[in-house]
């Protein structure tokens, strides 16, 4: 349901993100990305999600091809894909469960029901009890699972985190893979981009990028 064909990146300013990247990953997969500081692993994630666009080869996800979407289809992708990325973008001047209600508002959801949704995040993080705290409040591992409930409460299909658990201490990491594991289970695609190769089990499978290029 994801395919890379032959994809390259070249940045504006000349610099090769990526080349000749192919592969593809089934629906209900749960797929890391490995790779040296530079390899291009956020670059992978962000061609997924149409944040940036290839400049050669195909990038699909479902029925769309994100490199040629229009700006207007872009929505429309997202909506099948729930994003963690490093600039989290929390909110500090609003309560925990605004934060994880914001993009069902977004999405025009009637309150009530949107409100239901966002407890029930909440609830698969772990967090069910500090919706009314200020995200200002939260430990680095609680931050990180409000961005994973905010991340999945329009249901995704998809699940792309990079580098989820950069900046926790190994407890909250495992926490967080837990997390992961558990929308997994019930059949949610997750991409991982890590450095931290703990948070890898032995049959997980695993793409590693080297200067741009997937590792055979
Ligand atoms: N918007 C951009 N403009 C120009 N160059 C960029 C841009 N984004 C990334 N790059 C460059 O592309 C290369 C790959 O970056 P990318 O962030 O994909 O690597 P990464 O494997 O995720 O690295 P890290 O593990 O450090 O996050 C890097 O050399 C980076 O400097």
């Amino acid at each position: 349901m994801i395919q890379f064909m032959q994809v390259s990146k070249v940045y504006s300013g000349g610099f090769q993100a990526l080349q000749g990247v192919s592969f593809s990953i089934s629906a209900g997969e749960l797929v890391f990305f490995i790779g040296h500081s530079g390899a291009g692993k956020s670059t992978l994630l962000k061609l997924i999600a149409a944040i940036e666009r290839p400049t050669s080869g195909a990038v699909r996800v479902g029925q769309l091809n994100t490199g040629t979407l229009k700006r207007s289809m872009v929505p429309y992708l997202r909506r099948s894909l729930g994003l963690i990325f490093q600039e989290q973008n929390i909110l500090y001047d609003r309560a925990v469960l605004d934060n994880v209600l914001l993009p069902l508002q977004v999405m025009g959801m009637e309150s009530k029901a949107a409100t239901a949704r966002a407890h029930a995040a909440l609830d698969k993080v772990g967090l069910l009890r500090r919706g009314k705290a200020n995200p200002v409040s939260l430990s680095g591992g609680e931050k990180q699972r409000m961005c994973i409930a905010r991340a999945v409460v329009h249901r995704p299909s998809v699940l792309i985190a990079d580098e989820p658990t950069a900046n926790l201490d190994a407890a909250y990491a495992q926490e967080i893979m837990t997390v992961f594991r558990s929308f997994h289970q019930v059949g949610v695609t997750i991409l991982i981009a890590t450095h931290d190769l703990t948070l890898i089990e032995n049959r997980s499978r695993v793409l590693q990028l080297y200067q741009g290029k997937l590792a055979q």
